[in-house]
């Protein structure tokens, strides 16, 4: 549906994208994520046809957005960080003449135009003038001039920028809402946003793709752990003791314990390993029971965070294995030694 190919932007010296290609599928919500500076909206700009690139080339359903630009625009609804609106003409108003720059056929306007009040929940304030709306209303009146003709492509820069927690859910299943019938590009710089609405997740920074995924897979690209937290009621040795007798714990770790007669502790397995029956059954044959059990996993702020850092990442072919303080029982001689931290005990 979308793809970009060695995409290149300089402003002088300054390369804001660097070489930069990626597909979005049809259908497909794609978060398109870095810190600030990244090159997130020069992409975006280019993508929709609003500025040029130094290199590279850009198509939408095969159209190639340099040489026929009027066309792309046709199947891209924008909605840029800061969205044109007109403060001093009402919703309808302002949605009419968005209708009219689109081209919509005048027989077909006023049903749009009611239509696309209605998904995106503003028909209430059809007759308020822009400038006395929320900035959730403004919003979402931003979202419907992107969505007004029913484009194919819809590309949302920072979409919840400013909004309350409430408008930022609502906004969120708005977006899910859409790309039920449009491929959505959205950028951001908040983690949670993409966990919560993106199938795919594409990180960038200094200009450069660093990783490309499913959200959920994220944190396999660093041969990161998985593991378990565990509460336990029981004395520690006991607990210490059989948990190193299983044998697919990679390490373990002491955890201050806030409650009286209880031990906690973070036992750590091979990511794609599920290790809770064993440690279930484990304390259940010890008579210590679990009282709580997490999963852990590598949230996407830490990959967030440990890919923008890190130069070292970004001009590696292989990313570097996500490391903890811990000591590794799996590479020891020794199966039954655990780590400094719980060996103390
Ligand atoms: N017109 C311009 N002239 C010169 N430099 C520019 C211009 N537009 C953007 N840049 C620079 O290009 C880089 C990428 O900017 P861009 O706005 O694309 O980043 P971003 O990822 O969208 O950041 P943010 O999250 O802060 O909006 C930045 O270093 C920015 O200063």
């Amino acid at each position: 549906m979308i793809e970009v190919k060695n995409l290149v932007k300089r402003y002088g010296n300054h390369t804001a994208v660097n070489d930069l290609s990626f597909t979005v599928n049809r259908g497909q919500i794609l978060g398109f994520l870095g810190p600030n500076g990244a090159g997130k909206t020069t992409t975006m700009n280019i993508i929709t046809g609003y500025i040029s690139a130094t290199e590279g080339t850009v198509t939408v359903n095969g159209i190639d957005v340099f040489e026929e630009p009027e066309e792309v625009k046709k199947m891209i609804g924008y909605l840029p960080e800061f969205p044109p609106l007109y403060p001093d003409l009402t919703v309808w108003e302002y949605l009419n003449f968005v209708a009219d720059i689109k081209k919509v056929k005048k027989s077909a306007r006023r049903q749009m135009v009611n239509d696309v009040m209605e998904a995106t929940k503003i028909a209430d304030m059809r007759n308020r003038l822009i400038k006395h709306l929320s900035k959730g209303y403004k919003q979402r009146v931003g979202l419907a001039q992107a969505i007004m003709g029913y484009p194919e492509v819809i590309i949302l820069d920072e979409p919840t920028v400013g909004l309350d927690p409430k408008q930022i859910i609502e906004i969120r299943d708005l977006i899910r809402d859409l790309s039920k019938n449009h491929t959505v590009i959205l950028s951001s710089h908040i983690m949670q946003e993409v966990n919560a609405v993106c199938d795919s997740v594409m990180i960038i920074d200094k200009g450069r793709l660093i990783l490309q995924d499913k959200p959920e897979n994220l944190s396999l690209h660093f041969g990161s752990t998985g593991g378990l937290k565990l509460v336990i009621k029981g004395n520690k040795n006991d607990v210490l003791n059989e948990l190193k007798k299983i044998g697919r714990i990679t390490k373990i770790e002491e955890k201050e314990s806030l409650e009286e007669g209880t031990v906690s502790f973070t036992v750590y397995c091979k990511e794609d390993d599920d290790i809770r029956e064993e440690v279930f059954y484990s304390m259940s044959k010890n008579n210590t029971p679990i009282l709580e059990m997490q999963s852990i996993r590598m949230s996407l702020e830490d990959i967030f965070i440990k890919v923008t850092q890190d130069d070292a990442f970004i001009n590696e072919d292989k990313p570097e294995v996500y490391e903890d303080k811990t000591e590794d029982l799996s590479s020891s001689a020794d199966k039954e030694e655990v780590s400094n931290n719980a060996g103390d005990l």
